[in-house]
């Protein structure tokens, strides 16, 4: 088993005086990608927002959560100053969300906000624009000397989420939070992007998938977290979890992305995959990742 890259413990998220996120456990290691799923608002981009120190104004958080950055150094992200998370934002820990256009300033082109990142962080000035285009061609988009001049507004939705991913990732990250970020993708764009996602851990980097598809999960991922009502209900290797779940919660979460659906008249979950146990099996046969 490889060392912690994250090590959460005990995490709780107040907003607007409700418990969102109540007691979070929590371990992503080097090398691995874990999908943390569940139903809408059980909490998992409040947990997300907390550890990159973005919760929104109000909210509260409390717990323990030990990073590891590549250099072997160990911080508490809940006890980290403003500053220091600044620092570790980026090189440390990329995040990514879905709402893409909102994270971008609709002021700056494509290529200025890669340079500016790249810039705070005490990159080389000669090899930020080199490093920019690197990024925007690693996460799947074609013609980046283009698009590197162009602004938020001229970006159709999944180019913005592309690009979005790509500022996530141009400081190479040893911990990538992608959250929701291939939702609103096509299944074959959606495809290539989860695959450079997913080379992130090949360089011993973590990387924590949010998703609510079961399948992207099932085919992404090496271990799943369900999150329900603001609590892992349950987690472990990805193929176990899916395929045997033992929380009633998970049963009800597979069952209803099932082919069918829990009532047997549902359709099967969009995505690159059929339906999680379907996926569960190509990949225990050898399929694609
Ligand atoms: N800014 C906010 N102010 C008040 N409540 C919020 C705020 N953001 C989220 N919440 C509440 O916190 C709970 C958890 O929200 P969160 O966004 O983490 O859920 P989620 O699991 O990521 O959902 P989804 O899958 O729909 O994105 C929800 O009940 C939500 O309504």
């Amino acid at each position: 088993m490889t060392a912690p890259v994250l090590d959460v413990s005990g995490l709780r998220v107040d907003v607007g005086g409700r418990r969102v996120v109540d007691g979070l456990d929590l371990v992503l290691r080097a090398g691995e990608a874990t999908a943390l799923v569940g139903r809408s608002g059980s909490g998992k981009s409040l947990t997300a927002r907390a550890l990159t120190g973005l919760l929104p104004e109000g909210a509260a958080r409390s717990g323990a959560a030990r990073f590891t950055s590549w250099d072997g150094t160990a911080a508490d992200l809940l006890s980290l100053p403003p500053g220091r998370m600044r620092a570790l934002r980026g090189p440390g820990i990329g995040h990514a969300f879905q709402e893409a256009q909102a994270s971008l300033n609709p002021t700056v082109t494509v290529g200025a906000h890669l340079k500016e990142a790249l810039k705070a962080h005490g990159a080389e000035r000669s090899r930020r624009r080199a490093r920019g285009l690197a990024a925007l061609r690693g996460a799947g988009l074609e013609d980046p000397e283009r698009l590197w001049r162009a602004y938020p507004f001229e970006l159709s939705g999944g180019q913005a989420q592309r690009v979005a991913l790509a500022l996530a990732c141009v400081l190479e990250p040893r911990l990538l939070i992608a959250d929701e970020v291939t939702s609103a993708l096509d299944p074959l764009t959606q495809a290539a992007v989860l695959d450079v996602l997913r080379a992130r851990t090949g360089a011993g980097g973590s990387l924590l998938l949010i998703t609510h598809d079961l399948a992207v999960a099932a085919r992404w991922a090496d271990r799943v977290a369900v999150l329900d009502r603001g609590r892992i209900a349950e987690a472990g290797p990805a193929d176990e979890v899916l395929r045997s779940p033992r929380h009633p919660f998970t049963r009800e979460l597979v069952r209803a992305a099932a082919p069918g659906g829990r009532d047997g008249t549902r359709p099967a979950p969009s995505g690159p995959a059929a339906g999680a146990p379907a996926a569960v099996a190509s990949r225990a046969a050898g399929g694609a990742r």
